[in-house]
């Protein structure tokens, strides 16, 4: 294990051909979400990069129309937790917001991904699936969670490690099948289809612009291969998801607890992109966002900092070689590393060394990223990894979280902290995505909320919900 910055770089960086990912990582995920670009390693994965890599640089992959459909939905399903006491007008109950972002992230992603998004958030906006002959119609309904139940035991496994045999597998083959399954209706459908699966897509009601993207659609431009489709379609599904979901959770887990940076933010957000509305695609072009404006990129990177998404990398050494830091008497010479070595990189430990960021390293502090004496680090911070594997999502998780921490700051007024432990300290949640033990409890302010003539109704007009108080009961009725 080492967390010297020069260590990861060696490990890491594109000039190195002595390290890999580990077999544990293939061996680990690939009955779940096949051999693709995150479980390959050496040739395979060089074949997955030149293939999916080239889907990540096109403009079309930044579908903010589409993101806007989904952040209506996650605004609509904070609206259910309006608050029934009419003292209490425009505020939500205390609830977990984590959830809503893991399944705006689903629906986006299964919709980039396949064309049909799962709808995770709101069911009832679930299209009938075309009929496939001889495939069944996918789970939408449990495709979340035989994902998540799948990624537990592998993670369960892998922390069993030697006494791992003592795990029992029926369960998790049956959650493998279901992925497996999902994956294939699309794909097959694809096939089928040919380049006619836009237009499919369009005949079942799914919102579609000619220009939309979908990546398995372009993928099947270059090979025609079912299972190499279904495998690379998973492993994004998978490398992408609760990724930028524990992201998204994490961002808010600070702002409430940090009600300065909040407000500060929220008046840059309305400078630059107005008050909310509920076009959001009117206001906001993709260049906007991803241009985004200094102090949005510090809160990230102060997150990312703080709660690395993903807290571990690991690379295992392919030949007898060397790491520049860790020999000698005092760690500064290079330290040999024999064949076969398993190197982990703590990305968390990194990046809350006081010596490397300072005696406030464990601050959330995101004014150290700002002004003349930012800090520029090196592999210090590698969120999103570094060298020849970095994430080929970055700049999309970026963007994908800017809008939505935007049309967040732009519609709600005020954060406010609703754990029940509100000091505790931050309780990490040390899955290969790293989201809050404790959630993210809050409870938040639109004050587009105004009560109806009638007195006991209240409507935000922004999502069209009304809500009732209903003598108490706090029920919420959708219009
Ligand atoms: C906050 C969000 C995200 C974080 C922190 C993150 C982090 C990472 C990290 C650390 C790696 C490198 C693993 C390694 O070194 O072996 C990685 C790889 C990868 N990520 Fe992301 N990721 C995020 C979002 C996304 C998204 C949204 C996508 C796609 C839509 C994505 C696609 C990928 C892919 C395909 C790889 C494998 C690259 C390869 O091995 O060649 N990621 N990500």
């Amino acid at each position: 294990m080492t967390r010297d910055p020069e260590n990861a770089k060696a490990a890491l960086a594109p000039t190195s051909n002595d390290f890999d990912v580990s077999e544990h990582r293939t061996a680990s995920w690939s009955p779940l979400v096949g051999h693709g670009i995150f479980t390959s390693r050496g040739k395979e994965w060089r074949h997955s990069r030149a293939l999916v890599r080239p889907q990540f640089a096109t403009d079309q992959i930044n579908d903010l129309d589409m993101l806007e459909r989904h952040v209506k939905q996650l605004f609509a399903a904070i609206d259910r937790h309006a608050h029934p006491d009419l003292g209490r007008l425009g505020w939500t109950e205390r609830f977990d917001l984590q959830p809503l972002f893991y399944n705006l992230t689903l629906d986006v992603m299964t919709e980039m991904l396949y064309g049909y998004s799962v709808h995770s958030q709101n069911p009832s906006e679930r299209v009938d699936l075309p009929i496939l002959p001889g495939h069944e119609a996918p789970d939408r309904e449990n495709i979340g969670m035989h994902m998540d139940a799948g990624k537990l035991w592998i993670e369960t496994r892998g922390a069993l490690w030697k006494y791992r045999w003592l795990l029992p597998d029926w369960r998790f083959k049956q959650h493998c099948a279901a992925v497996h399954k999902y994956g294939n209706y699309f794909v097959h459908l694809r096939l089928k289809l040919g380049d006619k699966y836009l237009d499919g897509l369009q005949q079942q009601g799914e919102q579609l612009n000619r220009d939309r993207f979908v990546l398995l659609h372009e993928l099947a431009k270059e090979t025609q291969d079912p299972e190499e489709l279904r495998s690379q379609t998973l492993n994004v599904l998978h490398a992408g998801r609760d990724t930028t979901a524990a992201l998204l959770g994490w961002v808010f887990y600070f702002l409430a607890r940090h009600p300065q940076v909040y407000r500060q933010l929220r008046d840059e957000v309305l400078d630059r992109f107005g008050p909310y509305k509920a076009d959001g695609k009117a206001q906001l072009d993709f260049r906007k966002v991803r241009d985004s404006f200094p102090h949005m990129q510090a809160v990230m990177n102060e997150v990312l900092r703080v709660a690395p998404v993903v807290p571990l990398n690991e690379r295992v050494a392919l030949k007898d070689t060397t790491l520049p830091r860790g020999g000698g008497p005092d760690g500064s010479r290079p330290i040999y590393i024999p064949k076969g070595t398993q190197i982990l990189i703590p990305t968390y430990s990194m990046a809350n060394r006081a010596d490397l960021w300072g005696d406030d390293a464990d601050e959330f502090r995101p004014e150290r990223w700002l002004g003349d004496d930012a800090v520029k680090p090196g592999f210090e911070f590698v969120p999103f990894g570094g060298g020849a594997r970095q994430c080929l999502g970055q700049h999309l998780a970026r963007l994908k979280a800017t809008y939505v921490i935007i049309r967040m700051l732009q519609r709600y007024e005020s954060i406010e902290n609703a754990d029940e432990n509100p000091d505790a300290p931050p309780r990490f949640h040390h899955t290969i995505e790293n989201r809050s033990g404790s959630g993210c409890k809050v409870m938040l302010y639109d004050p587009t909320w105004f009560p109806t003539p009638h007195g006991s109704e209240m409507a935000s007009p922004a999502s069209g919900f009304t809500g009732r108080d209903n003598e108490g009961q706090g029920l919420i009725r959708r219009k």
